[in-house]
């Protein structure tokens, strides 16, 4: 009795990053490089490593060799065009391996045979028996592709199958090689393929789909609910052109959707973010943000209403754990769409615990405002709008309304200040040496009780050009000193703030000296 090979429940992961994936213009990798990529695609339980093309030059020869002898948990492969020459050089990189994969191919479709190879299709079908038979000297393990095979005519793709199969190909690869393929299409096209080829039971049928029109992981997971059980895919899905499928989306969508999937991987997942961030840093290659499962935003929420149903129930947004793939936890990222409950709750993380309804509201309406004017809130943001808007709700004299500076090169700077006092509005105009100190005569002439203006220092809470300024400021008064802060994202607004709560001091202070004070 045989057993289908294709009907198994275990998918063969094929990692191709540091061979196809070395294609990707600009992508080139070192010896040492290749080897501590290839050991982390060990730990990670890759089944078959591709480490490299052994005849394309003395460096990717070294590097294969260099890899085989490294890794011995998982299968090291070689690439080999259908030629004696490449087949030799192959074996002879792959001889430390505990187990070596030779990978020979050529390619079957009418356009790559007449134009690219100048062969008779009969010629292809000879050379393809040959090259696996060859291959088979030096081990039993043989992949044969037929390059193209997304694009060849189905009659003549099932006789080379079968015949590489009668020659001793143990895996058998359907390459959409250009990624012209659609998914339906790409499925029923393995499916037929084992259907129609007699001894397909013989072989692991595999595929390798390239992301041409973007759809190399939906085309390699039709093939899988078709019976393909390898599939061949690279960190990050770096590739030749557009790439190739992403091992990270292949492997968490059949575990993810293992209700529609009849079969599962050997992959160790938790390594899938440290592949995906060293295969960046050796190539260079950054990872787009929404990528999905290693982008930086994969687990981050921003805006409230999912802010507020991931932190009631994770699943209400999320369909895999973060630290699943190799994340520390997923991210609530506060900015303008959030909510209050995100805003709370993150509070409360870094220890700000707000007494009531009044504190919170307070503290979101000054979060929403920098919100507005800035990309991201950092905690160090947030210390500042919560530590500002339990300020405003104590009882103080001076509110700033609003502020308008005008600033031109040549011209001194003018400033005009609105403030609350004790509920009326007062205007207030001056100019200045500068923007900041137009705005703090300006609120001179409306406070005439504001001491000396002694210490006067700007900071960044965070960086970037967005971030909140914080703003110290001492006044002195009969020997008495009082500080004032404000933070805002600009710079002369926090300058308003931080002068506006010295003064409040100072105010208070009077006011408890003498409790007739007026100003
Ligand atoms: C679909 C894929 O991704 S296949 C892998 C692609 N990767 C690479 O090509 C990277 C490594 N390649 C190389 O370094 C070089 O192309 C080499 C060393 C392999 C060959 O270099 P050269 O001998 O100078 O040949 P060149 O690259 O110019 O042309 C390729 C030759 O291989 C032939 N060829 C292509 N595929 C095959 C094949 N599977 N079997 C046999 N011959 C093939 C071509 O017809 C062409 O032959 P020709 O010179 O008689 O016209
Ligand atoms: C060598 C084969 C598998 C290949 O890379 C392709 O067809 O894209």
């Amino acid at each position: 009795m045989t057993t289908n090979t294709n009907s198994n429940d275990r998918l063969i992961v094929f990692d191709t990053t540091l061979r196809d994936g070395e294609q990707s213009p600009g992508a080139s990798m070192t010896l040492e490089e290749k080897v501590r990529i290839g050991k982390m695609l060990e730990q990670m339980r890759v089944d078959v490593i591709e480490a490299g093309f052994p005849i394309a030059s003395p460096g990717d020869f070294e590097s294969v060799k260099a890899v085989a002898t490294a890794v011995k948990d998982s299968t090291v492969c070689g690439l080999a065009r259908s030629l004696d020459a490449d087949i030799e050089r192959a074996g002879e990189a792959l001889k430390p391996a505990n187990s070596g994969r030779i990978h020979t191919f050529i390619a079957t479709s009418p356009i790559h045979m007449k134009e690219k190879l100048r062969m008779q299709p009969d010629d292809v079908l000879a050379q393809a028996i040959r090259a696996v038979k060859k291959a088979r000297q030096y081990t039993d393990n043989v992949e044969f592709s037929a390059e193209d095979a997304g694009r060849t005519e189905f009659d003549f793709l099932c006789r080379v199958v079968e015949a590489a199969i009668d020659a001793g190909a143990t895996t058998i690869n359907i390459p959409d090689t250009v990624g012209y393929n659609i998914p339906h299409q790409f499925g029923d096209l393995i499916r037929r393929l084992i259907e129609a080829v007699p001894n397909a039971d013989k072989a692991v049928i595999s595929v390798h789909c390239h992301n041409d029109l973007g759809l190399a992981v939906s085309n390699s997971l039709s093939s899988v609910l078709n019976g393909a059980r390898q599939v061949e895919c690279t960190i990050n899905g770096l590739g030749e052109r557009a790439g190739n499928a992403s091992l990270e989306e292949i492997v968490m969508a059949i575990r993810t959707r293992h209700d529609v999937f009849d079969c599962h991987t050997n992959i160790d997942t938790s390594f899938i973010v440290p592949a995906s961030r060293l295969v960046s840093s050796v190539t260079g290659f950054p990872v787009q943000p929404n990528k999905a499962i290693v982008g930086k935003n994969a687990f981050a929420h921003e805006s409230g209403i999912h802010q507020d149903g991931v932190l009631k129930s994770r699943e209400t947004y999320e369909i895999m754990r973060a630290q699943d793939v190799g994340w520390s936890d997923n991210k609530i990222v506060l900015g303008k769409h959030s909510g209050r409950n995100a805003l709370k709750s993150r509070l409360e993380e870094i220890g700000i615990i707000l007494d009531n309804e009044e504190a919170l509201n307070a503290a979101f309406s000054r979060f929403k405002d920098v919100a507005d004017r800035k990309h991201e809130i950092f905690d160090e943001d947030l210390i500042a709008i919560a530590s500002e808007s339990q300020a405003a709700l104590e009882h103080t004299r001076y509110h700033l309304v609003s502020s308008f500076v005008c600033s031109e090169t040549g011209e001194t700077p003018r400033a005009k200040v609105v403030l609350n006092i004790d509920g009326k509005e007062v205007t207030g105009e001056a100019e200045g040496g500068g923007s900041v100190d137009a705005v703090f005569s300006a609120i001179k002439t409306i406070v005439e009780d504001h001491g000396t203006l002694e210490l006067y220092s700007v900071n960044s809470i965070t960086s970037g050009t967005d971030a909140q300024g914080e703003v110290t400021v001492r006044i002195e008064k009969a020997g008495r000193q009082f500080y004032g802060n404000g933070s805002d994202p600009d710079i002369v607004i926090a300058s308003a703030y931080s002068y506006l709560d010295a003064l409040n001091k100072l105010a208070s202070d009077e006011s408890r000296a003498h409790p007739q004070h007026s100003v």
